[in-house]
């Protein structure tokens, strides 16, 4: 099969560019934001409808940055090991804070937080674990997961009830069912991986 026009960041072999480069500074970009995030979400108990609106605000930011460093890290031939690996932790820390904010004030139940944070600290473990064999990068269902978090969470952010507050739970639950499957999914690559000769 001919390779395709534009690699995608997660599976295209590194490119020996330099680690300071824009996709990778949006990645650190992305990190710096998330307490700042925090800060906005916790405010007053997160009943002040002005900070969550500004909260709601900063998350929307950083989630864009992760579409945008990954377009340009594919169009401008910006992949390293160090993004592969980075990115998928400034997403964990930036859901992270936000189930773990949105427990503390008693809008996500702790038990799906603790879920959710216990698979992502697992696959950050699994990829340090295989990295003298490889880079384990992102698989499409791992993405899909974080978009579907980033929706759900979102919704939850958001300062309204009825309608938005139901979807704001569909989606999450449909996240959370991506989020422990491709977890599963990442052990058997990680094993995989594993078999291979150090590299
Ligand atoms: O499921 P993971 O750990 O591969 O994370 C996926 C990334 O967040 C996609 O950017």
């Amino acid at each position: 099969m001919p390779p395709p026009l534009v690699p995608d960041p997660a599976t295209a072999p590194s490119t020996g560019v330099s680690n300071w480069n824009i996709a990778n500074a949006l990645t650190v970009l992305r990190i710096l934001l998330v307490p700042f995030f925090g800060w906005l979400l916790l405010t007053h108990g997160g009943h002040d409808t002005a900070y969550r609106w500004g909260a709601l605000g900063v998350f929307f930011v950083a989630s864009v940055t992760d579409r945008i460093d990954g377009d340009l890290a594919r169009s401008r031939g910006l992949v390293t090991d160090f993004g592969k690996i980075v990115d998928p932790i400034a997403d964990k820390a930036l859901m992270g804070m936000a189930l773990v904010g949105l427990s503390l004030i008693h809008e996500v139940p702790w038990w799906i937080t603790v879920l959710i944070l216990i698979r992502e600290f697992g696959v950050t473990v699994l990829r340090l674990w295989v990295l003298r064999h490889g880079v384990l990068p992102a698989s499409r269902g791992g993405k899909a997961k974080t978009a579907l978090q980033a929706l759900g969470i979102g919704l939850f952010v958001m300062p309204l009830g009825g309608i938005v507050h139901v979807a704001a739970w569909c989606v999450l639950l449909v996240a959370l069912v991506i989020t422990v499957v491709t977890g599963v999914d990442y052990v058997f690559r990680a094993l995989r991986l594993r078999a291979r000769p150090v590299r």
